[in-house]
């Protein structure tokens, strides 16, 4: 009754809100209260779908609740142009469920040789939202990333900045001299930092950001033109989970957890409200038997659970009445994009989260498999 009590005292803080209704079940033997909150349909602002049969089988996770996803472009081979992009964004409209009000939004996959008239046909396209870069080697299928920022790519940055064509950057520098857990923050001082010194008009998204240093950084910056995506993993997990009873293959992912103080770190940043960061959950499904192989892949397959595991962080941290707009504005509002119209509930009660979830090739793990979970999501 602890949190029923935090929850309503704190009902007047959160109008105009997100409340729907507390409702009291009193048939039930112990009077029991089921907490519900209707927030703004959210966005997922930086996601894997794949292709075909995955594709197929993780797709429904995200369209039922979200209204839009950003959708990566590291394919094998990779979305490197916007006529590539188009087709993927038609078979990803044809694996849709039937009924379903999602727009997948497209991104190209940066190299070396990208042009600036491929931006400018992005932009034309009406399809492409933003453009990812990967540095070349740093996590799954970033081989033809860009070896060479600086070097490579000027000219297309500044037809970036021209075409107001977000950046969504994977932040970690590759050499296997930096220690894994500091490839971040070495990156925000190395490439980061100079890149928005010569491009400060140029829209950045620091995805999946794990340390508090990305948090510093992202919070120095013009709100205007520099945000971060966070994700459900790096808000509730740290770096003793991925061996918490011997190796948990399911939780690694890259960048890698960090410490707790980066979580922590994290958690304060999103919580407090600021409109810098949003809602982007890097679900990256893997088939298992990649994940729990002796070189297993990258990625965290949380789609089926993030809403979740995001209304529970806000809770935590008694700032249920920031959830929506981490979730629902701060991201179209960075992209220049209308807020979503619909709306979704989240009810607190308790939902088994599935062990895997199979499929014609095999099956996926989902983050927290076989947990129990509060905040069940569901459409109005
Ligand atoms: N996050 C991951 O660990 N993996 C992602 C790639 C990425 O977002 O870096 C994937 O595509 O599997
Ligand atoms: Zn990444
Ligand atoms: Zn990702």
């Amino acid at each position: 009754m602890l949190k029923t009590s935090f929850f309503s005292s704190n009902i007047s803080q959160l109008s105009p809100l997100p409340i729907l209704s507390i409702r009291r079940q009193t048939k039930l033997k112990a009077p029991c209260v089921k907490m519900e909150l209707s927030i703004t349909r959210p966005d997922d602002w930086h996601l894997h779908l794949r292709e075909g049969e995955l594709l197929e089988a993780v797709v429904p996770h995200s369209s039922n609740h979200f209204g839009r996803a950003i959708i990566m472009p590291n394919l094998k081979p990779p979305i490197t142009t916007t006529v590539k992009a188009v087709a993927y964004q038609k078979s990803i409209l044809k694996s849709l469920p039937e009924n379903c009000d999602f727009t997948p939004l497209m991104t190209l996959y940066l190299t070396d040789t990208t042009s600036p008239n491929e931006i400018q046909l992005a932009r034309e396209s009406g399809a492409v939202f933003g453009v990812k870069l990967y540095p070349a080697g740093a996590t799954t299928n970033s081989e033809d990333g860009v070896t060479d920022l600086f070097g490579k790519c000027l000219p297309v940055l500044e037809e970036m900045v021209h075409q107001n064509m977000p950046l969504l950057v994977h932040g970690e520098v590759t050499s296997s001299e930096v220690d894994i857990f500091d490839r971040e923050k070495v990156f925000i001082d190395k490439i980061l930092s100079p890149l928005i010194q010569k491009f400060p008009r140029l829209k950045v998204v620091m995805e999946h950001i794990t340390t508090k240093d990305a948090v510093q950084f992202v919070e120095s910056c013009d709100e205007g033109f520099v945000a971060a995506t966070v994700t459900p993993q790096h808000l509730v997990l740290n770096r003793n989970s991925l061996f918490q009873g011997g190796l948990q293959p399911h939780n690694y992912c890259l960048p890698v957890l960090k410490r707790e103080t980066h979580r922590q770190a994290i958690v304060k940043a999103v919580t407090s409200g600021s409109k810098r960061f949003f809602l982007g959950t890097d679900s990256a499904p893997h088939e298992k038997r990649t994940k729990e192989r002796s070189c297993g892949c990258a990625g965290v397959y949380n789609a089926p659970v993030a809403l979740s595991v995001y209304a529970k962080v806000f809770e935590e941290a008694g700032a249920l009445d920031k959830l929506e707009a981490f979730t629902s504005f701060n991201g179209p509002d960075f992209y220049g994009l209308p807020r979503n119209t619909s709306k979704i509930k989240l009810t607190k009660t308790p939902w088994k989260v599935p062990s895997s979830f199979s499929f014609a090739l095999g099956d996926i793990v989902p983050m927290f498999a076989g947990e129990t979970l509060e905040w069940l999501p569901s459409n109005l």
